[in-house]
């Protein structure tokens, strides 16, 4: 299982910047480049950076999330699967980084290795960055299978749908006068325009949660935008103002992030949270992050299982041959 990762204290800061910008996923430009511009992004931004995760007790609480999610996958998978199954974390920025994570699985010595990542929507940034680290590193004997994504999963699209109306009728109260504002990290345009399919699979997640929830006023947004690119909209700050601007409620949903990290508890719900007072947004209510919710943990049991061709309940209709252009399965092929 594996995620992006986080500082753990202030001074990981720094480090853990630079291993992101020095990602050739990230900025892709030749070695040298992209090695001194990783230094000079991570020197400028880390005293910003550091204050922000202060604003979490001093670093990122991702590891221990996934930590819970990690549990929860194993104790599911063991439940009723028929299979021996033990889940290893591994990160792509941060300790444990994927490569120690590759170590201990080759130790283990498993029959099968599935690879999972904690991003429903597939991103050349993320998912096959993780992939291609988890790839340079191993050497074990095992096959190795890959999930892809699973933005489109009928258990991750229900998990959404029940959350979101338990939150509508506790929080909102009034919801004839809400906006769902669906918010997803945002990416280059570029990085779209070369093949990424993770905005049509935020906007197809969103579509069919919307198409459980009925006609209820609603926007996909963009969140987090880092460096001079111009970026995926719109942007969420920019939407938020309009939802002021309409005297609308907000309530926001995180679309592609599984787990409370600095991008949901300062952006959105401190910064964000700032500017939609500031903007007239009478009431503004973030839902929480998936976590460990069982209809997200059924979805990765499901993805795990059919990954690994085991006989069991596959649910949601992924069709990997029918795939993007990056999906393992045609990459293998
Ligand atoms: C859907 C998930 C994510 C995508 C896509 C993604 C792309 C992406 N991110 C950056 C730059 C930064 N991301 C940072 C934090 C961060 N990003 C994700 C997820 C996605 N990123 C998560 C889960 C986190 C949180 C980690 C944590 O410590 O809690 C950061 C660090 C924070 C900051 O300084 O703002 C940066 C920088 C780029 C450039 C990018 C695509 C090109
Ligand atoms: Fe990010
Ligand atoms: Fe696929």
């Amino acid at each position: 299982m594996f995620n992006l990762g986080g500082p753990e204290k202030q001074a990981d800061v720094q480090g853990f910047l630079y291993n992101l910008f020095a990602d050739r996923r990230i900025i892709d430009l030749p070695w040298g480049i992209r090695q001194g511009l990783a230094s000079l992004i991570s020197s400028r931004r880390a005293p910003i950076a550091k204050k922000n995760y202060a604003l979490m007790g001093g670093g990122s609480p991702i590891l221990s999330e996934t930590r819970d999610q990690a549990q929860a996958l194993e104790t599911h998978l063991n439940r009723g699967a028929g299979i021996d199954a033990k889940v290893f974390i591994g990160m792509r920025y941060w300790h444990p980084f994927i490569e120690d994570c590759v170590k201990q699985i080759e130790a283990w010595k498993p029959d099968e290795v599935v690879v999972l990542p904690l991003y429903p929507q597939f991103s050349s940034t993320t998912t096959l960055s993780g992939f291609e680290a988890f790839k340079k590193a191993w050497r074990g004997k095992a096959p190795v299978k890959y999930v892809c994504c699973y933005s489109d999963n009928d258990h991750f699209i229900d998990a959404h749908v029940q959350l979101i109306r338990e939150w509508l009728k506790s929080k909102v109260g009034d919801t004839s006068n809400v906006r769902l504002l669906f918010s997803a990290h945002g990416l280059p345009e570029k990085i779209i325009k070369n093949g990424d399919p993770y905005q049509e699979q935020v906007e197809s997640s969103v579509a069919r949660i919307m198409a459980h929830l009925g006609d209820i006023d609603h926007v996909i947004c963009y969140q987090s935008r880092v460096g001079p690119l111009k970026w995926i909209g719109p942007s969420t700050d920019e939407t938020i103002q309009a939802a002021g601007r309409d005297g609308k409620a907000v309530m926001l949903i995180p679309i592609a992030f599984v787990s409370e990290h600095i991008e949901t508890l300062v952006e959105l719900d401190i910064e964000y949270a700032e500017l939609a007072e500031k903007a007239g947004v009478h009431v503004y209510r973030r839902v929480p992050a998936l976590r460990t919710n069982k209809g997200l943990i059924q979805a990765l049991g499901a993805e795990v299982m059919k990954a690994l061709g085991a006989v069991g309940p596959v649910i949601g209709d992924h069709d990997c041959a029918k795939c993007h252009k990056f999906c393992p399965k045609k990459r293998a092929a």
